[in-house]
């Protein structure tokens, strides 16, 4: 979260000139519910259940960069998906940039409690290490302007993307 895989993955795609998904956004235009609303109404198992089923759509696709969630990569099936069928940026932020990026944000779920900070350094522990463990490339746009961030990453995408055997 506030991480900006939504921001510099929309600008990664133009660059590149492929489409953009953003999965929560794209999970809100097929719903009709924004995503507090998914939690409130389904709470985090049904969130979690609409987001695999997306991503197992939307991975079968090609040509385009796709912005999960930042928990995507909690379910094992989502994780091998991704890593099957995409060139996976893991794109690192600090807990103190996440929390000034994010501080009067309130359209993220998890983020409603009283002490943001611990539960950023909570889901960094919990999160850190299987991010590590899937990315092709990570990325640290730590003090990056989204249109710097954008701008290296496509460098390095195209340097570095190899298209998966099977895409
Ligand atoms: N590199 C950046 N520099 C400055 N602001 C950023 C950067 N990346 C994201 N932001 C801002 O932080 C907020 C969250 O970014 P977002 O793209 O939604 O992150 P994510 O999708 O990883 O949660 C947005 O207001 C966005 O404009
Ligand atoms: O980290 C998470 O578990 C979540 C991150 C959010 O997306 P961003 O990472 O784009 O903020 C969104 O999917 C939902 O609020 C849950
Ligand atoms: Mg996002």
């Amino acid at each position: 979260m506030g991480a900006g895989k939504t921001s510099i993955g929309r600008k990664l795609a133009e660059r590149l000139g492929l489409v953009f998904v953003d999965c929560d956004h794209a999970l809100e235009a097929r719903t009709g519910a924004t995503v507090p609303v998914i939690f409130e109404l389904e709470g985090e198992p049904g969130f979690r259940a609409r987001e695999a089923a997306l991503i197992a759509e939307v991975m079968q696709g090609k040509d385009q960069v796709v912005a999960t969630g930042g928990g995507a990569v909690l379910d094992p099936g989502n994780r091998r998906r991704l890593c099957e069928r995409g060139f996976v940026v893991y794109l690192q932020a600090s807990v103190q940039q996440q929390l000034e990026r994010l501080a009067r944000d309130r359209s993220r779920p998890l983020l409603a409690v009283p002490d943001r900070r611990e539960r950023l350094e909570a889901l960094a522990a919990q999160r850190g290490p299987i991010y590590a463990g899937m990315a092709d490339l990570p990325f640290n746009a730590d003090g990056l302007a989204v249109a710097t961030a954008a701008e290296r990453l496509f460098t390095e995408v195209g340097s570095q993307w190899r298209r998966p055997e099977a895409a």
